[in-house]
């Protein structure tokens, strides 16, 4: 795999945001293995949270409750784009976040404004650490993907990229992800995960058009290699201007 670290300033922060599907986690990865970069997915720490109240036996609607039970969390982040960890207590919740439990009810927690000022907090020490001789990119920088990175979390980042794709392309990538396939079928099945859940969290944060000085990527019409080089040209561009 050719590598392009060496043509990108250091340290870098890269800040992605975009709906479900449009390929944030796939690309992201891609760009952050291929820049020799971290990556840090905050979808993973609220899908995390989520995961760490319900195994506390919590009411999701319990604002209060869910918000202290976040703030003791004991999460631990791995950053190694090639095999990011999660780790919640000293346990692997890497698959247990991933089930079709969680992401039915994750937003519940994501629209908890004090969940989120707690997860944000964590996320803008991790991208400090990666920005440092510390932190496990040596100080190289990091490729930070969710909802509101461009916009809450690192808007100064040097890089700030919306990606995007339409709801047909988005939701024909999850069903086939969740089902095997994209027909009929599998895409209404699929609606309310992708569509729904868009619905719930843009009830809190902007990701569906793009804010001032955030390039917006269209992955509609590219596959998952075109796009990753897509950002790489904008990475590459953003950063020697
Ligand atoms: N440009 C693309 N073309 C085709 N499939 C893609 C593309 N980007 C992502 N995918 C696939 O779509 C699915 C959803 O992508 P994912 O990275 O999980 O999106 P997000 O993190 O934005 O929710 C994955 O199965 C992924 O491999
Ligand atoms: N910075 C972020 C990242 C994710 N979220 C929310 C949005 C989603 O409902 C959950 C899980 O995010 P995730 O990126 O894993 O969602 P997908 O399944 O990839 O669509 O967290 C958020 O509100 N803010």
């Amino acid at each position: 795999m050719t590598t392009q670290e060496d043509h990108v300033p250091h340290p870098v922060v890269v800040a992605v945001d975009g709906p479900s599907g449009s390929g944030k986690s796939s690309v992201c990865r891609r760009v952050a293995a291929r820049l020799g970069l971290a990556y840090l997915d905050t979808g993973a720490m609220y899908r995390a949270a989520t995961w760490w109240c319900l195994e506390n036996g919590i009411d999701l609607d319990a604002t209060d409750t869910v918000t202290a039970a976040v703030e003791r969390m004991p999460l631990e982040v791995g950053v190694d784009p090639e095999g990011p960890t999660f780790t919640v207590g000293g346990r692997d919740v890497g698959e247990a976040i991933r089930t079709a439990a969680i992401s039915s009810v994750v937003s519940r927690v994501a629209t908890n404004l004090d969940a989120r000022a707690d997860l944000g907090e964590r996320q803008r020490r991790i991208i400090a650490v990666e920005c440092s001789a510390e932190g496990w990119s040596g100080g190289r920088g990091v490729v930070v993907e969710g909802r509101d990175i461009t916009t809450v979390i690192a808007p100064d980042a040097d890089v700030r990229l919306l990606l995007t794709a339409s709801e047909e392309a988005r939701l024909a990538r999850r069903a086939r992800e969740l089902h095997g396939d994209a027909d009929a079928a599998s895409v209404e099945a699929t609606r309310s995960h992708v569509v729904g859940r868009d619905a719930q969290d843009s009830t809190v944060v902007e990701f569906m058009t793009a804010a001032d000085g955030v390039v917006t990527v269209d992955s509609s019409d590219l596959d998952l290699e075109q796009t990753v080089e897509a950002v790489l040209t904008v990475v590459a561009r953003v950063t020697s201007a």
